[in-house]
């Protein structure tokens, strides 16, 4: 049984916490480190899972050790562990923008480190994790790293270099959805509908285009196209998106998230 202990249960530390324990890991597989005493208790009764103040004895004997906290504090926290790590133990990063060569700085010589950018969306099992090997983890070590992000998701491999990257598109992403969502039934209690309503037929239509997207393998192009009837109602819409420049304003915006992540590296 492999076990993971995860330091630094937040938002998205509770989410693989949550995730796994779902994809039907054992809780006795799990710890959490956290270090308000009310956070410890509340973690503990919601998942039956062991939560440490300490970082050092959470990691310690772990075979992955999944750094949850804030990238501004991943650095600091790294030699506090460093001696207490198992042997092979693998350090696997969530922190945005903390470069692998970074954090085996800060661990004994030869620790391999893994570099994950998961989402939230790995709560309900549809996550989307893009991971990085650092220069002393293992092709076995990397497959460890994607089976356990797999158990919240689909997880890919991608070049180092592309993290910032990824981080604007998939890691930060479920924002800019929920933001849209959030947009269209604001538009539609606008119009008249009841919220429940426009809440619906939002949801619906995400999870439905989504599901459309992915289920044919089409261009968007393309599916977008379908829904445009020629002098039609999408067609008078879509011009109304163009003339406010919705696709630079996501274009500029996932450039500053990427600029953002790069900086919190850096
Ligand atoms: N939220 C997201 O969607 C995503 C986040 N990430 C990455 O995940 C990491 C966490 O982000 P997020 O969950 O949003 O932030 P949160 O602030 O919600 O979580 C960070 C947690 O770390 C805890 N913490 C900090 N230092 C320690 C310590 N020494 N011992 C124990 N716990 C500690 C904090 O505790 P306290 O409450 O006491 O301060 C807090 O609960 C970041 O590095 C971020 O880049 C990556 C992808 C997506
Ligand atoms: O906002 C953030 O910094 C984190 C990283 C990606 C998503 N949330």
């Amino acid at each position: 049984m492999t076990t993971v202990a995860i330091l630094g249960v937040g938002a998205m530390g509770e989410i693989i916490l949550s995730g796994l324990l779902r994809a039907g890991w054992e809780p006795a597989s799990l710890v959490g480190a956290a270090r308000r005493p009310a956070r410890r208790e509340e973690l503990a009764s919601r998942y039956g899972v062991r939560i440490e103040e300490s970082v050092e004895s959470a990691a310690g004997g772990a075979d992955v050790v999944l750094v949850g906290v804030k990238p501004y504090d991943a650095l600091a926290l790294l030699p506090r562990i460093a001696p207490h790590l198992a042997p092979g133990a693998i350090v696997i990063s969530l922190c945005a923008g903390i470069t692998t060569a970074q954090m085996e700085a800060e661990l004994p010589d030869g620790t391999p480190v893994i570099r994950v950018m998961p989402n939230t969306p790995a709560q309900v099992g549809a996550g989307m994790s893009v991971i990085s090997a650092g220069k002393y983890a293992s092709d076995a070590d990397l497959a460890t790293a994607v089976s356990l992000m797999e158990a919240v998701g689909t997880a890919v491999v991608i070049p180092e270099a592309h993290q910032d990257a990824a981080t604007a598109i998939s890691g930060s992403g479920p924002a800019y959805v929920f933001y849209v969502a959030e947009a269209l039934i604001d538009a539609g209690v606008l119009l008249g509908l009841p919220r429940t309503v426009a809440t619906t037929l939002a949801t619906q239509t995400l999870l439905g285009s989504a599901t459309l997207l992915d289920a044919t393998g089409e261009h968007p192009t393309l599916l977008r196209e379908r829904v445009t009837s020629p002098g039609g109602t999408t067609a008078a819409a879509l011009r109304v998106l163009d003339e406010r420049a919705v696709t630079a304003a996501f274009i500029a915006a996932a450039e500053a998230c990427r600029d953002r992540s790069a900086e919190l590296g850096g």
